[in-house]
């Protein structure tokens, strides 16, 4: 299997280029692998204090690193813009900044920074005092919202494993608090923090990630209303809609999550995929091991079986329900097709809008539209001709 979109690009904070076109229609962002002209991809800022977590948090849910291994790595002293590209869904880029960046100093072009980016993760070291870097998230996200107020805040009360549960709850309680006494004091009360309590040592981060990237995908209502269509025609008690290669999510039908059905399916997809990379690949090593055939079937001892069916080259599918409801494997069956059909029209959907909106004239009309202006006049022609 392999992992594309994954070289790093670094950039020295103090020369960062004040020309380095990274607008919404920017060729560098639109031509990823498999990705259509014109797409925006969704960017993701991870920052915070030095030594937080940040990297590790990237490499560990993007780059398959174990957590043992964050350990070793080494102080951030560049921004490093990451391309995830693993997924025809989930396409956006992460920039992970030094925790020593300073926004004041003029080579810092926070219009550019802020101006494109999706969601700003910010982590918070919750064994450490928090202090300053409540401060920093003060200072971080005023500026960020001054620039771009579409943008999801994020906070990560990051480093959790090494807390009780009462002194977690606690920590969590007072950041929460302390956060939005100090947006409220300064007159920013419109400003929306979301909270998540994360270790890299554990499935919370896989947990905050997949919710942090489901916010920026538009058709996630779509893709919800899809899973729970199909698991009540089903009799399934949960389903889970999974970017293979990080092991994000990203959807799931409406009924509540609960961390441990996460697991199990998380781990069903690691073995999975190490079944398929040991035994899967033929010998001539064509192809890769994880194909639109693949599909695994678990019982566990409760009487509960895992179910996962691959819906396309980058997602799957994965459910969870009772032995009993089994029973009728081919309605499942039958289900999934049609569920793994109409998937393919929302993709189909989605590049057909994005390769509309590529061509130059389609682009400014869409723009105006947004703006409330009339669409230009070369298209008030064509559209009378048709
Ligand atoms: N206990 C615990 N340690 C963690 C966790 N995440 C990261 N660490 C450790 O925190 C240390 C710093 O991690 P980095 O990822 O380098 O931190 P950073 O925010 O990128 O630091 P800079 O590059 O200096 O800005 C490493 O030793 C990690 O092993 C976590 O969830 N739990």
């Amino acid at each position: 299997m392999s992992y594309e979109g994954e070289e790093d690009e670094q950039y020295d904070v103090g020369s960062f280029p004040k020309d380095f076109g990274y607008g919404p229609f920017d060729p560098d962002v639109d031509g990823g692998p498999g990705s259509i002209p014109g797409e925006q991809k969704p960017r993701i800022l991870l920052m915070g204090l030095r030594r937080s977590g940040k990297s590790s948090i990237q490499k560990v849910v993007f780059h398959k690193m174990s957590p043992n291994e964050t350990l070793f790595l080494e102080s951030t002293n560049k921004i490093i813009k990451d391309d995830i590209s693993n997924s025809s869904f989930v396409q956006f880029q992460i920039w992970d900044f030094p925790g020593q960046i300073d926004f004041f100093e003029p080579t810092f072009d926070s219009d550019m920074i802020f101006g494109g980016c999706g969601a700003l993760v910010f982590v918070i070291d919750a064994q450490d005092d928090y202090m300053e870097a409540l401060n920093k998230l003060h200072l971080t996200v005023t500026k960020a919202f001054k620039v771009n107020q579409n943008i999801k805040f994020e906070v990560f009360i990051h480093k959790v494993d090494g807390l009780s549960d009462d002194y977690k709850m606690e920590t969590q309680r007072d950041i929460h608090q302390r956060a939005n006494e100090n947006l409220g004091d300064s007159g920013y009360d419109q400003i929306h923090l979301s909270f998540h309590l994360t270790s890299i040592y554990d499935h919370s981060i896989f947990e905050a990630f997949s919710k942090v990237v489901q916010k920026l995908i538009p058709q996630l209502p779509t893709l919800e209303n899809l899973l729970n269509i199909l698991i009540s025609n089903s009799a399934i008690e949960k389903a889970f809609l999974f970017d293979v290669v990080s092991k994000i999510y990203i959807a799931t039908d409406s009924s509540p999550v609960d961390m441990q059905s996460y697991e199990l399916c998380c781990d069903m997809i690691d073995v999975v995929i190490d079944m398929s990379c040991i035994y899967g690949l033929h010998e001539d090593a064509e192809g890769t091991a994880f194909d639109n055939q693949s599909s695994s079937l678990i019982k566990l001892n409760n009487g509960t079986i895992l179910y996962l069916r691959e819906v396309n080259k980058f997602l799957a599918l994965v459910c969870i329900l009772r032995e009993d409801n089994f029973d009728r494997q081919g309605v499942i069956d039958y289900n999934f097709l049609c569920f793994r059909d109409a998937i393919q029209q929302v993709f189909e959907l989605r590049n057909k809008s994005q390769s509309f909106l590529s061509q130059p004239n389609h682009r400014i009309n869409h723009v105006n539209s947004q703006i409330g202006l009339e669409p230009s006049p070369q298209t008030n022609v064509g559209s009378a001709q048709s």
